[in-house]
């Protein structure tokens, strides 16, 4: 678009008070301003019409920002704190982190995004990346750049959210000595040494009257294997958040988990290429885990799904396998395929004697 020739085009005051009216009304979608509207602007008038409506629109945009209200783990604004933040439009603006691990992140999904070697049916696990965009920081300090994502809550009304790190090592061998040192001792405390992973935090709806059960984050990071496991029923039984200390019924294990696009079998689509890709190594990277409880209330697809995020600490593969992240993959793809085939002998141990054939 080019910017307009003062000289040559003299925009009359009956036109520019036309505009600003048109801006005390811009709710209306600045295209339609463009083609409908004010016939009798120039090409040239329209483009920067255009472009002044589109100005217009995204500062409107980003006085609607606020703190993510569905937010499972990681760094969160509020109180003052730098944290990230959404819109109404389905972004997610990530606070670039003023270190490496900020211009790491930003290098990944330069490159993840436009590498051309990435499948369609892996890059769909991945947020959509749009840049990078000066915004004012959630800890009131000014203008502060952020990663701009695909908003991976927008659309859910009650979700239940599980953000599961993976690996059982989260440093990459780049790291400061005092960094592996940190994460070597949270690895050791924790679950991702023995099992694989750890989940760094968790939400899971009960119903409308009693809300979430968002339980500490520390208490869900070193469980053991049968308590980790209770977990990952409870995230998907009907208990409500109440009584969530009941026994779970895994009521809609078989249409979260299950199913030919249920999670298992995304997690396993995501195992065949990590079995293959040798391009990154995903230290420090989590799996984020979602469902709708409200939709499998109502019989209906929970939309069961998993996406990866937080890339702070990933690095290039080198033609290696990045056995760490697989071998996570591998673990959870265990527990969850266990929970689906207790479901199935249950329902054969209950069924033949329903119908009178034991
Ligand atoms: N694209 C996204 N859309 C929606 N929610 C997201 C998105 N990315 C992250 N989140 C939410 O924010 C949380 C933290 O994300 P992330 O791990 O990227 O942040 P972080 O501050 O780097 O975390 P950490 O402190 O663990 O390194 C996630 O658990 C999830 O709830
Ligand atoms: O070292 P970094 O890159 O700055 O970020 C930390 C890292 O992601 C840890 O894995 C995380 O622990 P979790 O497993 O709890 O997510 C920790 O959260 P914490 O500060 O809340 O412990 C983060 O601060």
């Amino acid at each position: 678009m080019n910017s307009l020739p003062v000289e040559n085009n003299k925009i009359s005051r009956v036109k520019i008070f036309a505009f600003l009216i048109s801006q005390a009304r811009i709710r209306l979608f600045p295209l339609k301003l463009y083609f409908n509207c004010y016939s009798f602007y120039n090409t040239q008038e329209r483009h920067l019409h255009l472009k002044l409506s589109l100005l217009h629109c995204a500062s409107l945009s980003v006085r609607m920002l606020k703190i993510p209200p569905h937010q499972v783990a990681g760094h969160k604004a509020g109180n003052g704190k730098l944290g990230p933040l959404v819109d109404e439009s389905g972004r997610f603006y990530k606070p670039l982190q003023g270190d490496e691990r900020g211009s790491n992140e930003l290098k990944f999904y330069t490159s993840f995004s436009s590498d051309t070697r990435i499948p369609e049916h892996i890059s769909k696990f991945f947020p959509t990346f749009y840049g990078t965009q000066l915004i004012e920081a959630s800890d009131g300090s000014g203008l502060k750049p952020h990663l701009v994502l695909q908003d991976l809550s927008i659309g859910r009304v009650n979700p239940s959210i599980v953000d599961i790190k993976m690996g059982s090592r989260t440093w990459a061998p780049e790291a400061s000595e005092e960094y592996i040192q940190k994460c070597l001792k949270k690895d050791r405390e924790t679950s991702s040494l023995p099992l694989g992973f750890r989940l760094s935090g968790i939400q899971i709806y009960g119903n409308k009257e009693s809300g979430y059960w968002k339980p500490e984050r520390t208490s869900m990071q070193n469980l053991s294997a049968e308590k980790l496991k209770t977990i990952l029923k409870k995230f998907v039984s009907s208990n409500t958040s109440r009584d969530m200390n009941l026994q779970p019924d895994c009521a809609f294990a078989a249409t979260v988990y299950g199913g030919s696009t249920g999670i298992l079998s995304q997690l396993l689509e995501l195992k065949a290429w990590f079995e293959d890709q040798t391009m990154y190594h995903f230290y420090s990277c989590s799996i984020l885990m979602s469902f709708e409880k409200e939709l499998a209330l109502e019989g209906k697809n929970p939309g069961g799904q998993i996406k990866l995020i937080d890339f702070a600490h990933v690095i290039e593969g080198k033609g290696v396998i990045d056995h760490n992240f697989l071998g996570g993959l591998c673990s959870l793809i265990k527990f969850i395929s266990e929970i689906l085939t207790a479901l199935i002998e249950h329902i054969t141990e209950v069924v033949p004697s329903v119908n009178g054939v034991n």
